[in-house]
């Protein structure tokens, strides 16, 4: 970032307070500006017909059946909203040593991939690639000895994001942090006759602790053994998540992340001044459970919270965020 180059004259010349002054004045200089086009919304599926869960850790935030997915789609896409995310709730039977419905073409994902783009052809579909919500352990990888091994991971990612784009998905979200899954991704769409579907990769991903919400809403919480942190970024690490970022674009991706977000706004500043590309952050399910936690307690006051949080992201560097306040905030700015 530039510092400013006009020096100040000394007070009273200098009374910043004057373009504060008016309700006029402060829009006139006002520098940033959040717009329901910012903005992508992640959603949660489930099984069934006709029926919505809710996810007790994300107050307000529930899993959706194929279904009923559509008519939210519908809504988000009449609310300005370019963009739906799509993670898949699998129960425990569904999860397996080899993960095979990770590629399933009749998998939640690209069962409701094909509903979406067939009701709301407008709407861009995203999704995630990684093995966490069909893995008997939780993991983003296969698990081997112990340790979750990359090569033999990323061919499943591979085969997960061809079943992906075969259903129509307009960007791939690959969100497991293996090394070389966005060139091994995006060699496979060029050969397979994909070559316009879109990456945004999860390349300046922490191994965090906002993410508990998350892992209860897909379901995997209680399969999950040990942590993520021999494949997400360590949070102490600034100079590495930039290096990702540099490798996942080299790869072919074609928009970047920064996740989580409202802990690492430093890195969305980072990656945006330094790369220039299309930068989103995610702000999670932890950040999304503190603020609700707090405004359902009266502590926070709700609007004002969610829509500073989402211009802080504007502010920072960023072109969009992916927030679970995505139809409420977009609902807000009219
Ligand atoms: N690959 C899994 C995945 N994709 C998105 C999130 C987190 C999203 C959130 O917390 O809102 C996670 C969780 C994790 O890495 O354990």
């Amino acid at each position: 970032m530039t510092s400013p180059s006009a020096p100040a004259p000394a007070f009273p010349a200098h009374r910043p307070r004057r373009l504060r002054r008016s309700p006029a004045l402060r829009a006139m200089v006002r520098q940033t500006a959040l717009t329901p086009a910012d903005l992508i919304w992640p959603v949660f599926l489930m099984e069934g017909e006709d029926a919505e869960a809710p996810v007790a850790s994300m107050p307000g935030v529930s899993r959706r059946t194929v279904d009923r997915i559509v008519p939210a789609a519908r809504e988000a896409a009449d609310l300005g909203i370019p963009a739906i995310c799509l993670f898949p709730y699998t129960a425990a039977e569904a999860r397996t040593e080899d993960c095979a419905e990770a590629w399933s073409p009749e998998n939640l994902t690209n069962r409701a991939i094909r509903a979406i783009k067939q009701a709301v052809p407008e709407i861009a579909v995203m999704t995630d690639i990684a093995l966490d919500p069909y893995n008997i352990n939780g993991q983003d990888g296969y698990v081997e000895d112990g340790y979750v091994v990359n090569d033999r991971t990323v061919e499943a990612l591979v085969r997960m994001a061809l079943a992906q784009a075969e259903a129509g998905a307009d960007i791939l979200g690959p969100s497991d942090m293996m090394d070389g899954r966005i060139g091994a991704i995006r060699a496979a769409l060029e050969a397979e006759g994909h070559g316009h579907v879109a990456i945004m990769s999860y390349a300046a991903k922490f191994a965090s602790g906002f993410y508990g919400p998350f892992r209860d809403a897909v379901g995997a919480s209680s399969a999950l053994k040990g942590d993520k942190t021999t494949y997400q970024i360590d949070p102490a690490n600034r100079d590495e998540a930039l290096r990702m970022v540099a490798r996942d674009l080299a790869e072919g991706a074609d928009m970047v992340m920064v996740k989580p977000g409202m802990p690492y706004l430093d890195l969305c500043a980072a990656v945006k001044d330094r790369f220039e590309v299309p930068t989103f952050a995610y702000q999670v399910s932890g950040e999304y459970a503190m603020m609700q936690a707090a405004i359902q307690n009266g502590w926070l006051q709700g609007e004002a919270v969610m829509m500073e949080s989402l211009l802080a992201f504007k502010r920072a560097g960023c072109d969009g965020i992916l927030t679970y306040f995505a139809p409420e905030a977009a609902r807000a700015l009219g």
